[in-house]
């Protein structure tokens, strides 16, 4: 028997939202015996069958909706225990009246991410693809939507199991150098460990190096429009967002507040950042507007510098995607401190195509995984791996036995809290949290 919930507990798994039908799902120890005072005797496992659902079925009581229902016993369901789901027709009253009979006979409404929490402690899986679920449920694009399945699927768990598995050896034959320091053991055997230990090393680093990738993928990629006013950066935020989102017109400094809007580029997630014109200026509201400015473009992914045709800059932000707008009323530089202009006119259109080709190009520059290895997605992976490599390279430092033992065993620890086979009792919380309810 594997963990049991203290509770049984339930939740409307299925949207809120006006809909045809809504799942009600159920885990927990007292699972069959709710289905049964529901619906009667249980169905057979995992089958869907069309039932009647009752406030109290023994009675034949109070007829609350017609509706599927499928029996979960554990441990294999979702969540590890018994458990079972309504398909109801997905009126409110009917989702008031089922809960209400739930709660009547025992059970109680599921906290956010109460099911896939107790589906980890369970063992079902590990913290990575719990994690890995809450992407998913949350995914909007088709990049969010890939990465977040294939972490629910174990990429990246088995990547870090593996590393474990081969931090596990070395810390084996480094136990044999601490029990046995005086059987003359062949230098090979310490030559061993120390080239295992590198190798670690030069893969967590590999990983490490693809940064923000992963993150880039899950949260999406921050672009800041930047240059000076009237250069027409909120003319393109509107030509990006498809819409008038933000005010355009011919009077210098019209941006202030930051403006962002949402969308998709080559399948990733996107946010675009309309900033206020970069000048020296009097006027502290826009004073402000310029700093909140210079705010957006240290943080962003990447910048797209812009300029109007005849007012071309001298210098060029890092890593910038350089536009050069108005075609229309003058040529704009090839290019400018080396950096290769784009020239378009947003009032004739001409150079958007281009423009939104180059926008893609970077997007997949600035998400595509270069060592082929699973892209770590969260802060706490990265911060994880690098816990367990700064481990490791202290441990190749040591020379005492003992020493190197110790810090392969925290790295072994740093490896064990990312999957969450170690220690992890007060990460819960913070990542379960983070669920809407009902999953
Ligand atoms: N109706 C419904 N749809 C759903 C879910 C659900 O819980 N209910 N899911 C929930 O997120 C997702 C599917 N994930 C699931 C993962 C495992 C099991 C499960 O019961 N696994 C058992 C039995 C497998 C089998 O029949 O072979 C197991 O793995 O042992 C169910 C759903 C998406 N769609
Ligand atoms: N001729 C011409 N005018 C343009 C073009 N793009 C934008 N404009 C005009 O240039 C003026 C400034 O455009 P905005 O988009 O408000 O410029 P901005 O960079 O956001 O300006 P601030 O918010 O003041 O920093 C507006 O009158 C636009 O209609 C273009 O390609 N050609
Ligand atoms: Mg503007």
């Amino acid at each position: 028997m594997g963990y049991q919930g203290e509770d049984t507990i339930f939740a409307l798994s299925s949207g809120v939202e006006r809909a045809a039908i809504a799942v009600l799902r159920v885990s927990g120890g007292e699972s069959a015996r709710l289905l049964v005072q529901l619906c009667g005797k249980l169905p057979p496992p995992r089958q869907a069958v069309l039932r009647r659902i009752w406030q109290d079925a023994t009675t034949r009581d109070n007829l609350l909706d017609e509706a599927l229902v499928l029996w979960f016993p554990g441990p294999r369901s979702y969540t590890g225990e018994d458990g079972f789901e309504l398909h109801l027709h997905a009126g409110p009253a009917i989702i008031q009246a089922v809960s209400a009979a739930l709660v009547d006979h025992g059970a109680r409404p599921a906290e956010p991410g109460e099911f896939t929490r107790r589906a980890f402690l369970n063992g079902r899986m590990d913290l990575i693809e719990a994690e890995g679920v809450a992407d998913l449920v949350n995914a909007e694009t088709e990049g969010q939507r890939r990465q977040a399945l294939a972490q629910t699927e174990g990429a990246l768990s088995r990547m870090y199991d593996g590393w474990a598995q081969r931090l596990k050896r070395v810390l084996a034959f480094q136990e044999a150098l601490i029990d046995f320091p005086d059987e003359d053991l062949p230098p090979e055997v310490e030559e061993g460990i120390l080239a295992d230990i590198a190798s670690l090393i030069a893969d967590m680093e590999r990983h490490i190096a693809e940064g923000q990738r992963g993150e880039r993928i899950r949260r999406g990629v921050v672009f800041a429009i930047t240059g000076p006013p009237n250069a027409g950066k909120s003319s393109l935020l509107n030509w990006l967002a498809d819409r008038d989102a933000a005010i355009v017109s011919p009077i210098a400094g019209t941006t202030r507040d930051a403006l962002e809007i949402v969308g998709s580029l080559a399948g990733i997630r996107v946010t675009f950042v309309d900033t206020a014109g970069l000048r020296e200026t009097e006027d502290e509201i826009e004073a402000e507007g310029v700093r909140r400015a210079l705010f957006h473009v240290k943080q962003a992914d990447c910048v797209i510098q812009m300029f109007a045709a005849d007012d071309p800059p001298q210098t060029v932000f890092a890593n910038a995607v350089l536009v050069g707008n108005k075609t229309d009323i003058a040529p704009v530089p090839v290019e400018i401190a080396g950096v290769a202009v784009v020239p378009i006119s947003l009032k004739t259109a001409q150079g958007l195509d281009t423009l939104r080709q180059m926008l893609e190009d970077r997007v997949r520059a600035l998400t595509a995984s270069s060592s082929g290895m699973p892209l770590l997605t969260r802060a706490r992976h990265s911060a994880g791996v690098k816990d367990a490599c700064a481990c490791l390279r202290e441990a190749m430092r040591q020379d005492w036995p003992e020493m190197r033992g110790e810090e392969l065993r925290l790295a072994m620890r740093a490896l064990g809290r990312l999957t969450g086979h170690v220690g992890v009792e007060d990460l819960l919380d913070a990542i379960f949290g983070q669920f809407c309810i009902g999953k």
